[in-house]
Formats: structure tokens, sequence, C-alpha cells
């Protein structure tokens, strides 16, 4: 009889971290292309920034114990002796009882420790009367707030946010190295699945469901993905496909015939594609036990279960992974899902991690989360949800008003 030798997600995630490393070079790539890249390289900063000490107001620039006491009624006096320009030196050390106009960003002259803002002085000829006294540092950044000499200010293995690029344009870091995209292909497996361009079904046909969705999911993850359209239950056809696919990617993804039935061959196929073959089948889950995760020639080959709800979700919760292994991207430090309070009592069994799809409602207490049943067969319950909870293994369930962990759909990784 088969049967499943079922591993946990975290067992499973286990074998993926050891398993799975990048498989290419990492290539350099410029700052204005790098969003949503993992960058492949520490990088430390050459240079201060700001470089020079800087205003954030419009207004002068003082010595901030000339200012001390100053109100409406009773104005600090200070002279007018010179104006700042932007983005040039600001030539004329700035003395004791003196004042110089500057600009938002404009240069802090020599003397000066900080700003008091336009809205709080009145010009008089050459002479400033100042009514609000402001503090050493007040209005001003210095040289280096924002970034040290030699300071580690990008981390190898993070995903390159837009900010992260902000930071590298300001210590003029134009181009960095970041892991290369990964390559994907899906494979659709079985004798019912029609491409979803076959307008009229005949009897028993089912539309492709699984390939846009996994593409589309990868693609979103940065991924470039090559579709490998269809192939029937059929072992010689699907293993001729499948290794025709595997050798133009770098990870493969095969959906349907993952289960132990007599037409699933994909347990087969993976271990013909090369050693060592199957390293899980069966994760403890629901939906998506009859996941596979294999590695052929160094590649990782994944087998997702067919029903579309059990090949998103474990797409998300498996694949993703992998996908962030073959790109040397670092985990989380901390758990980054957010807390909501489930909506009615779900039971679960013991031994299996349950993930429950989940609509969000935002009430006057907060956020809810309010559960979608249904059978993993039915892609709608995944267009009305928002997201997925887990009821860990060790749990009988949960009670309404709990606090749960939401994973939202679609999100970056
Ligand atoms: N005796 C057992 N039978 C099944 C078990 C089990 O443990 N013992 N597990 C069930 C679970 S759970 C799932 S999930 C499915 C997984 O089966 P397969 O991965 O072998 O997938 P298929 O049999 O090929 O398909 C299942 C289902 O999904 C539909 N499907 C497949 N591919 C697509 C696609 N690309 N787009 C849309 N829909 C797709 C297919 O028509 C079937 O209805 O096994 C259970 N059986
Ligand atoms: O667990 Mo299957 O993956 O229920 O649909």
């Amino acid at each position: 009889m088969k049967f499943f030798n079922v591993k946990t997600v975290d067992e499973t995630v286990n074998i993926i971290e050891t398993h799975f490393a990048p498989i290419h070079e990492p290539v350099r790539v410029s700052i204005r292309e790098a969003v949503g890249r993992v960058l492949a390289e520490d990088v430390y900063s050459r240079e201060q920034v700001p470089p020079f000490a800087r205003s954030t107001v419009d207004g002068y620039a003082v010595q901030a114990k000339t200012t001390y006491g100053a109100s409406e009624s009773m104005p600090a006096f200070l002279d007018i002796t010179g104006k700042i320009q932007m983005g040039k030196r600001a030539e004329i050390p700035l003395l004791e009882g003196q004042a110089q106009y500057i600009p938002t960003g404009g240069m802090l002259p020599e003397g000066a420790d900080s700003i008091v803002m336009i809205e709080h002085v009145e010009e008089v000829g050459d002479l400033l009367n100042v009514y609000r006294q402001v503090a050493p540092g007040e209005n001003v950044i210095r040289a280096g707030d924002d970034v040290e000499i030699g300071e580690h200010v990008l981390h190898k293995g993070i995903r390159l946010r837009p900010q992260d690029l902000g930071l590298l344009a300001a210590i003029g870091i134009t181009e960095v190295a970041v892991a290369s995209i990964p390559v994907v292909g899906i494979l659709s497996t079985g004798d019912e699945i029609v491409p979803p361009d076959k307008t009229e079904l005949s009897p028993g046909e089912i539309r492709d469901i699984n390939s846009v969705m996994i593409g589309s999911r990868l693609m979103q993850l940065g991924a470039e993905v090559i579709y490998g359209g269809i192939v029937q239950d059929e072992y010689e056809e699907f293993l001729a496909r499948a290794r025709a696919l595997f050798g133009k990617v770098d990870f493969l993804l095969l959906s349907g015939g993952s289960s132990v039935g007599t037409r699933d061959f994909t347990v087969q196929v993976i271990e013909a594609l090369g050693e060592p073959g199957v390293l899980v089948h069966g994760v403890a889950t629901k939906p998506g036990k009859p996941t596979i995760i294999g590695k052929s020639q160094g590649k990782p080959v994944m087998g997702l279960p067919g029903h579309p709800v059990s090949a998103l979700i474990m797409l998300d919760l498996l694949g993703v992974p992998i996908l962030k292994q073959l790109q040397g991207e670092s985990k989380d430090d901390f758990d980054k899902r957010f807390k909501a309070r489930i909506s009615r009592n779900v039971p679960s069994a013991v031994g299996r991690s349950d993930y429950i799809r989940v609509r969000l409602e935002e009430r006057e207490d907060g956020l809810w989360a309010v559960p979608v049943f249904g059978k993993s067969g039915l892609v709608t319950t995944m267009v009305e949800s928002d997201g997925i909870m887990e009821i860990s293994a060790n749990k009988e369930g949960i009670l309404e008003g709990d606090h749960v962990k939401i994973k939202l759909f679609g999100k970056e990784i």
C-alpha cells in the first residue's frame, strides 16, 4: 500500500534550508533596476550623510545662547551678516550676536548651532528681531546624522526596498550585487486539464487554474516564469516534458498528480529527473498534505497538490522558502504576520497545521478575521479571502475572540 511519510512544516522548511542555496553567481545591477532584488553583498558607507550640517527649515542661523529668553514682548536683537546660498559653501563664519539667512537644506556657517524659523523673526534693516528662543541643535541635521563613514548600512540577503535604494543613492553607490533572477518552470498535469482559452469544455474537462495562479504568485515574488503547458497523466510523456523544462529552469513546479492515486506520477518523475530525488512527500497540513519537495541535479522540484486552494497555500508556505534560498535571502528575525481576532470557533485536529482562509473585517473594537470555509477545490474561496491563518499542530482548535496571526495574500515576500 502506498502511504505518505508525513513531515511537519518546520521539518520541511529545515530540509529546504539545508538542501538549497543560490545556483548562480550574483549579478551587478543599477540601483534604478534593483528594487525587489535580493542584495548579495554587505554595503558599507565610505561617506558621511549629510556631509555637512544642514538646516531643516527656512530661517536664520544663530548661536542658540544669543536667543535665550527671547519672546514676543522681549525679542533678542541680532546683526544680519549674510545670506547662505543653497548648494554653496557657507563662506562667512557666524560670530556671537550675529544671524545669517539660511534656506531649508542650506549649509550651516561655522559658529552657528541652530536655526530660528522665519515665522519667529522680523527683519528691520540689518537687524533681526528674534521672538522665540532656540536650543542648540534645533532645526539642524548634523554631518553624519543619517550615515557615518564606515557604517554597515545594508546587510547581505535583504530584499531591496525603495528606501534601501535611496540610501545607496545618498552614499553615491549606483550599482550593487544582487542574486540572479530565479527562472521557474510550471507544468500542469491531468487528463482533465485544458488550457484556460478553451471556450467549449467537453464533459469532464476543467480549465487550468493552477498554472496562471502559481506563475502569477512567483512573478509577484520577482521570479521569471516559463509556462510549460499541460501534460496528460502518462508517465513517459510527463517525464519527457518535465525533463525538457527542467533543463531551462532553476526551480520546477509540477501541479497535480502529487497524491497516491494510480495515475499520480509526480513522485516517479521527480525520482527520474536525478539524485537525490524526493526529499519530502507529505506535509502535516490541511490543506496541502500531498505536497512533494524534491531535488535533482542540485535544483529544487516541487509537486503541488492539484486542488487550487492547496496549490496556492503550499506554494506560499514552502515554495516561497525555496525561492528565498535560491536567492540567498535572509530569514526574517521575527514573525511579521499581524494579529486579528477570530469571529467564530474553528475546530482542528491535533498533529497537523491547519491553514484557514480568512476575510478581514474592521469593526469598532478592532480587526476581525472571518473564516471562509469551503473545499480546497473551490478557487472562489481564495478570491473572497484576504489571507490565511494557521492553527498550529498542537491545538484542537481556536475559540471565537482568540487572537490569531494572519498572513496576507498577495504580499511580496
Ligand atoms: N486516497 C487519497 N486521495 C487523496 C488524498 C489522500 O491523502 N489520499 N489527498 C487528497 C488531497 S488532500 C488532495 S489536495 C488531492 C491532491 O491530488 P493531486 O495532487 O494528485 O492532484 P490531482 O489528483 O491531479 O487533482 C486534484 C484535483 O485538483 C484538480 N486540478 C488539478 N490540477 C488542476 C489545475 N491545474 N487547475 C485546476 N484544477 C486542477 C483536479 O481536477 C482534481 O479535482 O488528492 C486528494 N486525494
Ligand atoms: O489537503 Mo488537499 O490539499 O485537501 O486539498
